[in-house]
């Protein structure tokens, strides 16, 4: 698996990240929201450049004007629910796209909160066999979220092609999928890598919980 990390180029992707792990500013949840989204919008840009193109004719009312265009048919999928900012993110970008989505959550197997599993229950999505796959969610913790989501999806069609973007990710999570996806056919896009996670897996020093940031607060 190929990893790009934008937070080794500076650009204003980087503000958005600080403010969306900054406490003073986190709270603020459309703003956290908005914050994801452009994130999403942005990461989209760049991974609009990995498409395949060919040069169209498009009349004008004045001529013919030869553009290069994508050929690919993008699918966005994402996680319920945390990733639903991000995704429409990447949607403004890639406005004619399918869409697919899978509900995950994670849970704690024990009274003090230290082993986490994942349940998949619901998935809504087109036929993905031979599209170009786009695997959205905000969080790359332990990895199981993405591998499961991956496992659900791949049961509706086999992608063409598979790119995955993740707001932070841990380095457990990175490496977690770098086992799950080896050769450089998959990339990983992710606005930063953090290095550790605390006991109850949430990546540190993160951001906290995104989905709660975004959406407030769950029993
Ligand atoms: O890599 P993992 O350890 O699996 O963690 C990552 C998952 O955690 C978050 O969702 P969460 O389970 O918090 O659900 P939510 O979106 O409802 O808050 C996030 O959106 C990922 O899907
Ligand atoms: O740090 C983390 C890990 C999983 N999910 C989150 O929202 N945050
Ligand atoms: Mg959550």
């Amino acid at each position: 698996m190929k990893v790009i990390n934008f937070a080794e180029t500076n650009s204003v992707l980087n503000q958005y990240v600080a403010e969306i792990r900054d406490v003073a500013v986190q709270g603020d949840r459309m703003r956290f929201r908005r914050n994801i989204e452009r994130i999403g919008e942005i990461m989209a840009y760049e991974m609009s450049k990995e498409l395949t193109y060919s040069v169209k004719q498009v009349q004008t009312p004045l001529g013919v004007a030869s553009v290069s265009t994508p050929d690919d048919e993008v699918v966005i999928a994402t996680v319920f629910r945390a990733g639903l900012p991000l995704h429409t993110g990447f949607l403004n970008m890639f406005d004619h796209a399918g869409n697919a989505f899978v509900s995950a959550y994670r849970y704690y197997k024990d009274k003090e909160c230290r082993t986490v599993d994942v349940h998949i229950e619901y998935i809504a999505t087109p036929d993905l066999s031979k599209k170009t796959l786009l695997i959205v969610d905000p969080m790359l913790a332990t990895g199981e979220s993405m591998e499961l989501a991956w496992k659900a999806f791949v049961t509706k069609g086999m992608p063409a092609k598979l790119q995955i973007a993740c707001v932070i990710a841990s380095q457990q999570g990175v490496e977690h999928l770098e086992k799950l996806f080896p050769g450089d056919e998959v990339t990983l896009w992710c606005a930063a890598i953090d290095p550790e996670m605390n006991e109850h897996s949430y990546i540190v020093p993160g951001l906290g919980d995104a989905g709660d940031l975004a959406f407030g607060d769950k029993i």
